[in-house]
């Protein structure tokens, strides 16, 4: 089942990515997505295999983004992949069957390529401008996630993008599946609580 709540870890100079998924999982966190970027697949792998251990203790999904190969070799989930990464239809020749695979969408004609293509789910954002991704697409905003949402789309998707926990009900009534989230958790005083409060508003226990 494709979770309600992406986690995703982030590269920062003060936390390692396993400190990070620690620290999210401790918070209720069951779907976590490693991205760790301009490094070799080598050292990703190393740092696959660490935050794969904290995954299966916590019984969190553990998501790879980018890397095709270290997802197979770290026997992860499944992998996310970008317009610029290896297309969906490779990746699951590669990966096989039971594989999650994961594709970005920024319009209605990119989410119609992927549901042909066989993804599991799909990314779409960017909601607001985020300090998180470089070259982002132009921000969708909520109206952007009820007209593309609005017709139906046959796979969960997740919304993306500067997404703050004031936001999540609102984004949540434009249709989505579920949020994916960075920053809110990672760079929060108390990554846990966030994370926390996040999976309460998801639950409609707080709003
Ligand atoms: C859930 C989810 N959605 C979108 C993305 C973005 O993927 P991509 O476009 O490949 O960009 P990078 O994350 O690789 O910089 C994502 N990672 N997760
Ligand atoms: C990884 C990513 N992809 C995006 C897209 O629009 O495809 S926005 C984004 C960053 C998500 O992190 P935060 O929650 O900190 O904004
Ligand atoms: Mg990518």
């Amino acid at each position: 089942m494709i979770s309600k709540l992406h986690y995703i870890t982030q590269d920062l100079a003060h936390k390692t990515h396993a400190e990070q998924t620690e620290a999210a999982c401790a918070g209720g966190v069951d779907w976590v997505q490693l991205r760790v970027k301009n490094q070799t697949d080598e050292r990703v792998l190393e740092i696959a295999l660490e935050v794969k251990r904290i995954c299966d203790a916590h019984g969190a999904t553990l998501i790879i983004n980018d890397r095709v190969r270290v997802a197979k070799e770290v026997g992860a989930h499944g992998v996310h992949l970008g317009k610029t990464d290896m297309p969906s239809k490779e990746a699951r020749r590669v990966l096989g069957a039971g594989f999650i695979i994961g594709g970005t969408a920024n319009t209605l004609d990119d989410i119609r390529a992927l549901e042909q293509a066989g993804v599991d789910y799909i990314g779409l954002g960017p909601f607001r401008f985020t300090e998180t991704k470089k070259n982002l697409s132009p921000v969708l905003g909520l109206e952007g996630y009820r007209n593309i949402l609005g017709g139906g789309v046959s796979v969960p998707v997740v919304a993306i993008g500067g997404i703050k926990h004031g936001d999540i009900t609102a984004v949540m009534e434009a249709g989505p599946h579920g949020v994916a989230l960075s920053s809110l958790i990672n760079l929060a005083e108390n990554p846990s609580a966030s994370a926390k409060k996040v999976l309460d508003i998801l639950a409609g226990k707080t709003a």
